[in-house]
């Protein structure tokens, strides 16, 4: 068991933090790690700087649509000195088994127990029907755009003939795994407000910051609003609409701080705001221009991330195969999954849908808390290693797969 828990730390020692991540040693690690596996690998530079590592296990069967299992290989941005153990040291608790570094849970482990998991198929003498992609992909956590959609949107991409993708999913705390079906979408919004500068001592309407405040007040009320029926029960946090402040910055700098007697005439605040499917974006932007950034108060909005038009989903039920096919190779691994849901937040698996290509979102971490984007963020050892087996069994049941409706076209 040690081998493959020093190998995930290898992979989680490499620095592919952003906003500088090292793309390139990370590929290097990954191409050395499949070079014992036979695997077929290619470097994919759609922007300079941004490698994507696509590996193929070759089926036995080339007309047959293929499995493509994603995984990202940057990890997000830590504050060292609130961990209990650098989080790049990737640090193994030996009483609890722990396993600290970022990238952790997001999504290291994915991408390095795909690849063992496609070591113990072949060291059982297992042959893949179906060709098996790996894409280890750059730039998720800023957005996918120079990553994952480039890659979608390409014409090589086209070519690979793609089924199903298996991308990130979330821990569980119980003893159930999470799948996902679709995503809500991100909107970053920033919202500006002016107002007329003054005497800290005087009162008067329409400040800046006044402005901006009204605008917050409201927001807070939506966002309490969706919070409640999150609350109450049965409703699921996919299927609200979350809401929450990113930043704030008004105020007219000085040597020694802020000056306190003076009033700015401009202010700002970031939200992070995430769009359910099933909820309609039209009213959400009229709410936005009415209430939160009404240009009559002096405000105006622009968005720094937002993803529009049709989220896509994918069938979790009998008239999808992989559905099946999943659910069924989990419980053979000795797991359960609870009912399909909405990814809270953004992966790459919205491109594989965008392009019609089914997705679901998957890690195999059960009995563990969420840490994604947290401080002490870690993965059990024996989570780790159980989750191998658990993409054995899906791998296997994929690859093998002869069912005519595995086309992209017929799903
Ligand atoms: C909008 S792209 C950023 C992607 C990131 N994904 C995760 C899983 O945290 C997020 O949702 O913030
Ligand atoms: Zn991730
Ligand atoms: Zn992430």
């Amino acid at each position: 068991d040690d081998a493959p828990v020093s190998r995930f730390q290898e992979y989680l020692r490499i620095n592919t933090v952003q906003p500088n991540p090292d793309y390139y040693k990370a590929v290097d690690f990954i191409i050395s790690q499949a070079k014992p596996l036979s695997l077929e690998s290619q470097t994919i530079e759609h922007v300079k700087g941004k490698p994507l590592l696509l590996l193929k296990w070759v089926g036995s069967d080339p007309t047959l649509p293929a499995i493509l299992l994603n995984s990202h290989t940057d990890v997000v941005p830590f504050e060292d000195s609130k961990w209990t153990h650098h989080p790049l040291l990737a640090h193994i608790d030996h009483t609890s088994g722990n396993i600290y570094a970022r990238g952790s849970q997001d999504m290291k482990c994915v991408g390095m127990q795909y690849l063992e998991a496609i070591r113990k198929l072949q060291a059982s003498g297992f042959h893949p029907l179906r060709s098996v992609y790996l894409s280890f992909v750059p730039d998720e956590e800023i957005g996918g755009h120079d990553g994952a959609e480039k890659f979608v949107d390409s014409n090589f991409f086209k070519s690979l003939n793609i089924a199903i993708a298996l991308d990130e999913g979330l821990p569980s705390p119980t003893e159930s795994y999470r799948v996902f079906y679709g995503e809500r979408s991100p909107w970053w919004l920033v919202i500006k407000a002016k107002g007329p500068p003054g005497h800290g001592a005087k009162l008067y309407d329409h400040s800046a910051m006044e402005n901006l405040l009204k605008s917050i007040e409201s927001i807070r009320r939506f966002r309490a609003s969706q919070f409640d029926l999150l609350k109450a029960g049965g409703t699921a946090e996919g299927d609200v609409v979350s809401v929450n402040m990113a930043f704030l910055k008004a105020g007219t700098p000085s040597p020694t701080g802020f000056v306190m007697n003076l009033q700015p005439s401009e202010a700002e605040a970031g939200f992070d705001i995430r769009v359910p499917p099933s909820v309609d974006a039209e009213v959400l932007e009229r709410r936005l221009v009415e209430e939160w950034a009404p240009a009559s108060r002096n405000m105006s909005f622009e968005f720094k991330q937002k993803v529009t038009g049709k989220q896509f989903l994918t069938a979790a039920d009998d008239s999808n195969p992989w559905w099946g096919l999943l659910e069924t190779a989990v419980k053979e691994a000795g797991g359960r999954t609870s009912k399909p849901e909405i990814f809270p937040a953004s992966t790459d698996a919205r491109y594989f849908r965008k392009a019609g290509v089914p997705a679901f979102g998957f890690s195999p971490i059960s009995n563990t808390p969420s840490l994604l984007h947290d401080h002490n963020e870690y993965l059990g050892k024996a989570e780790y290693l159980k989750g191998i087996d658990v993409y054995v069994s899906i791998i296997k049941a994929y690859a093998s797969y002869e069912g005519k409706s595995g086309s992209r076209d017929e799903l």
